[in-house]
């Protein structure tokens, strides 16, 4: 199976020239490309600098970050066409006026036929749920609109690679889970995925979870297992946790009932406390 990343001992600091103090430490790791992962972290902790310089956004100090096989600093172009990246904010992306315009502002960059563009507007709305709206202008779209736009854009080019970092922060539940169904759908379609998250329970859709600590990576595993980390370990209850995980925690403490395979269905959570209550 091919990488859809690879870190090999990356440091990097933001303090030019500070070879000491790195605030990435020798990160290594290793994204498979049918991967739907979910980063997660305190603020703070490295998302979006990971993130940054697996986009070439920020030089790594040392070490070597990969794209499917293709070295960032030496392939970035290349690299663009098959690695997408969303903003947490729609508005630090989107550039034209119309819908199918910003849609089409990648296509251009990229000498795409006109008769091609047209026919990629219609799939990546159809994939985003946005058909309806294709001659709209973007200021008339709700911020859950406008994020599904901003994926929509990133698709044009059928990326292998999405990176999104928090695209659902600034959505209400609605919005979020209908954000959370378009890459369901994209993942499904064969596009590996990293989502940034503060939602811990976004991770009921991923198959890898990497948990990063102050700079480091300090968990990388299958959402099952974080699932059960999360339950039995104190040190993951300096998160925000969603109630579902602060009730299977207690249970577990408490009276040594471990939910994990059920955390994500709030009725059988209940039904377990019930029978203790
Ligand atoms: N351009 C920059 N120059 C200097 N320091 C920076 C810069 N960008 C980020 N930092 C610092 O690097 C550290 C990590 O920031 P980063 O944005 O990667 O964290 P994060 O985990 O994405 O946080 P959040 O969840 O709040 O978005 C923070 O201490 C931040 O202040």
């Amino acid at each position: 199976m091919s990488k859809a990343v690879e870190f090999k001992n990356v440091c990097f600091s933001y303090i030019q020239n500070d070879d000491e103090n790195y605030f990435l430490n020798n990160i290594n790791l290793s994204i498979d490309e049918n991967s739907y992962l979910a980063l997660l972290g305190k603020n703070g902790s490295g998302k979006s600098t990971l993130i940054k310089l697996m986009f070439g956004i920020e030089k790594a100090n040392k070490g070597e970050i990969k794209i499917f096989d293709m070295n960032i600093n030496e392939k970035a172009y290349e690299i663009y066409k098959i690695a997408s990246l969303v903003f947490q904010n729609p508005d630090d992306q989107i550039v034209a006026d119309t819908i199918e315009l910003d849609i089409a502002f990648t296509m251009e960059n990229y000498s795409i036929p006109s008769k091609e563009m047209h026919k990629r507007i219609d799939e990546v709305l159809e994939i985003v749920e946005l058909s309806n709206k294709r001659k709209d202008k973007v200021h008339s779209l709700s911020g859950g609109e406008k994020q599904r736009l901003c994926i929509a854009s990133s698709l044009v080019l059928n990326p292998k690679i999405l990176v999104l970092d928090e695209p659902t922060s600034m959505l209400d539940a609605e919005n979020r889970m209908k954000v959370i169904e378009v890459l369901k759908k994209i993942h499904s379609m064969g596009t590996a995925i990293i989502i940034v998250t503060h939602h811990i329970n976004e991770i009921e859709h991923c198959n890898e979870v990497v948990f990063m600590d102050n700079g480091s990576i300090s968990f990388k595993g299958s959402s099952d297992e974080f699932v059960r980390a999360l339950i039995k370990n104190d040190e993951f209850h300096k998160l925000n946790m969603p109630i579902n995980f602060k009730l299977a925690y207690e249970l577990y403490k408490n009276k040594n009932v471990l939910i994990d395979k059920d955390i994500f269905n709030y009725k059988k959570v209940c039904e377990s406390l019930w029978k203790y209550v």
